[in-house]
């Protein structure tokens, strides 16, 4: 069978930039096999960046900007697509995330809010659920990419999720099953982004389809990437190797009464983002930190270990039994101090990453893209859900085909 040559782009919480992941693809599900040719981040633009940012922590804009936005950011992932293969035979097929400006998990209550309560009609609902989908709006439009590019393209994955009562995210539990999965040994697989996810693979036996379990775990970078920015005055943007943070010494106090919080002891399906754990959460955390009088490095370990413990106790509260092994993967896993916590609170777990089980960690969520877009053309189903609380298994993404010149 011919390889398939697939394009997966992607740009997640952090909007650090567009990852691309040029990849050749043959099988379908159990005898899936991915070979990364090439993979790289181009980060955006300072200046389209810092929009992407004020969008997302709430900044009102015109539906002119939001038009306009929608295409810059089709432009660059276009850009990313048309340089990443440059050298290879051209890819058939693009899977393009997008960058999440918004995401709302289901259940929100449509009568009771106080937005739409405003605009609603006055009369009784004849519905009998009050309670909406999901929201979850990533820009960069597929239709331009698939026109610049010259490339059929995939986008708007999460979507057809959502339709049908799901989360639509996280999308790449499914992924992570047919890529990771092991004949003996049950496996966390562990994204450290801007947010945290984990996947729980048992041993690839009997029923493990049914048995995987997958949920957003809160905070990844998002909140010391932040932290970070605040203390440097802008001039560093992370913490790299976690060595700021290692300097310090966590206060376990706020730590304890930051995991007291709602989001952390509600039991799976459940999807986060910015929106809780953004710019207002971190500015209450710098509140609470002073009655501490702690260091900037003391607010940053403070900061990790939250990460660290809400990942950790999330496994000990929802996991039927601990994993042997911990595959971390995102820009986290190169937070060697985040490395260092996530080992001494889960003890006898082996703690490596996803490249020493043969998967790109930097990549895995561009590569997870190209997948997804690749099922979409074989019209096979993309979310587990379990992972994302969806009714059903459903086909992922919007094609958008070539039509005429470029
Ligand atoms: N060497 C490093 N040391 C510490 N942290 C790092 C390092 N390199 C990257 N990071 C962290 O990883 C982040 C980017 O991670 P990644 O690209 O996985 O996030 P994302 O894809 O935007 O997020 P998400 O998975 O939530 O969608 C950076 O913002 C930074 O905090
Ligand atoms: C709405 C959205 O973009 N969610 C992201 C985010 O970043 C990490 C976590 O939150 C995850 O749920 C998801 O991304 C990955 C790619 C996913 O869907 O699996």
């Amino acid at each position: 069978m011919h390889p398939t040559r697939v394009i997966g782009l992607m740009s997640g919480t952090s909007v650090d930039g567009i990852d691309a992941a040029l990849v050749e693809i043959v099988g379908t599900d159990l005898d899936l096999k991915v070979e990364l040719l090439a993979g790289k981040t181009y980060p955006y633009p300072a200046a389209l960046r810092e929009k992407i940012l004020a969008i997302c922590g709430g900044a009102p804009i015109s539906m002119a900007e939001l038009a306009a936005i929608d295409d810059a950011i089709a432009l660059v992932f276009a850009q990313a697509a048309q340089n990443i293969q440059v050298g290879y035979p051209p890819a058939t097929l693009i899977g393009s995330h997008g960058q999440t400006v918004y995401h709302r998990p289901p259940g929100f209550s449509i009568s009771e809010n106080s937005v739409s309560a405003n605009i609603l009609p006055s009369h009784q609902s004849p519905f009998p659920y009050p309670q909406s989908l999901g929201y979850s709006l990533q820009l960069g439009r597929g239709a331009l990419i698939s026109r610049l590019t010259g490339i059929t393209t995939i986008s708007n994955f999460r979507v057809a999720d959502i339709a049908v009562g799901g989360h639509g995210a996280p999308l790449v539990p499914r992924v992570d099953a047919y890529l990771l999965s092991h004949p003996q040994e049950a496996r966390c697989i562990q994204n450290v982004g801007g947010i945290g996810n984990v996947t729980y693979l048992p041993p690839r036996r009997d029923d493990w389809l049914n048995q995987i379990l997958a949920w957003d775990t809160g905070p990844g970078n998002s909140l010391l990437d932040l932290a970070v920015q605040y203390f440097s005055n802008g001039a560093k943007s992370y913490d790299e190797n976690g060595s700021w943070a290692a300097s310090g010494s966590p206060c376990y106090p706020l730590v304890e009464k930051w995991l007291s919080q709602d989001y952390f002891r509600l039991p799976p399906p459940k999807s986060t983002g910015r929106e809780l754990f953004g710019v207002t959460y971190l500015h209450q955390c710098l509140q609470e930190c002073q009655a501490y009088q702690l260091s900037p490095a003391d607010v940053l370990a403070t900061i990790t270990e939250l990460t660290a413990a809400s990942i950790v106790n999330s496994y000990h509260a929802f996991l039927p039994r601990m994993p042997k092994c911990l595959l971390l993967c995102g820009g986290g896993s190169q937070n060697l101090y985040l490395k260092h916590r996530l080992e001494l609170l889960l003890k006898s777990v082996k703690v490596l990453t996803t490249d020493e089980a043969g998967v790109s960690a930097e990549f895995k969520e561009a590569i997870a893209f190209a997948i997804l877009a690749y099922w979409r053309q074989l019209g096979l189903p993309g979310n587990l859900p379990v992972a994302t609380g969806a009714d059903q298994e459903v086909v992922l993404g919007e094609v958008h085909p070539v039509t005429g010149d470029k």
